[in-house]
């Protein structure tokens, strides 16, 4: 799906696909590198990351085993609520394994920091994070980000996995939407 598919919920485009298919290209080469004889194991927060976890794994040379979380602090709306619930846990062990998250975007960093420091305590080698966009604007909670991608203000944006109440997901690309479209929601 296009911004023009859905242009009247959508304020402009702020990360074109081309610009998410360049850096999701070179952070795979530095990954490729970095982690080569390393068999690690890519991590993906649901729903958000898939677009991210799919494209990018797709530009890795090394080969990686891949698996899911689902995390929510979000609910239905667009503000945290700064509670992280596991809604699906991993099916892999990951003791001794070195772990390479994949996210969306990090916005108050709390998710991240609850899940870097839960795969600690599960026994991880190592544990690294890819974040195609980073709002540090937004910072609550500091998160060692070794992969970033774009840095994008603090705006609420949706695409390319990144929804509003299960919506635009399968948008091509990241784009800011309307605060009409999300003004009255439950705070
Ligand atoms: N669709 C959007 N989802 C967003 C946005 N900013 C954050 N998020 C979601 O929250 C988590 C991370 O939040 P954090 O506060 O714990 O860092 C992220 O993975 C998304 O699911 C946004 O602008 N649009
Ligand atoms: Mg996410």
């Amino acid at each position: 799906m296009r911004i023009a598919d859905v242009k009247e919920d959508i304020d402009h485009e702020l990360v074109s696909r081309e610009q998410i298919d360049s850096k999701i290209q070179e952070m795979a080469a530095r990954v490729s590198d970095d982690y080569r004889d390393k068999n690690p194991l890519v991590i993906a927060v649901l729903k958000g990351a898939v677009n991210t976890l799919v494209a990018f794994t797709e530009a890795l040379s090394i080969p990686v085993q891949i698996d899911f979380m689902s995390l929510s602090s979000y609910g239905s709306g667009t503000k945290s609520s700064g509670t992280v619930t596991v809604r699906q846990d991993l099916s892999a062990d990951v003791r001794g394994r070195h772990i390479l998250i994949v996210e969306d975007i990090i916005d108050s960093g709390r998710t991240l920091a609850w899940l870097v420091a839960e795969l600690k305590r599960r026994g991880a080698a190592s544990v690294e994070v890819f974040a195609l966009l980073n709002k540090p604007s937004r910072r609550e909670v500091d998160v060692d980000v070794k992969y970033p991608g774009y840095e994008i203000p603090d705006e609420f944006v949706v695409g390319f996995g990144l929804d509003y109440d299960e919506h635009y997901r399968n948008l091509e690309s990241i784009a800011v939407l309307k605060p009409s479209v999300y003004q009255g929601e439950q705070a």
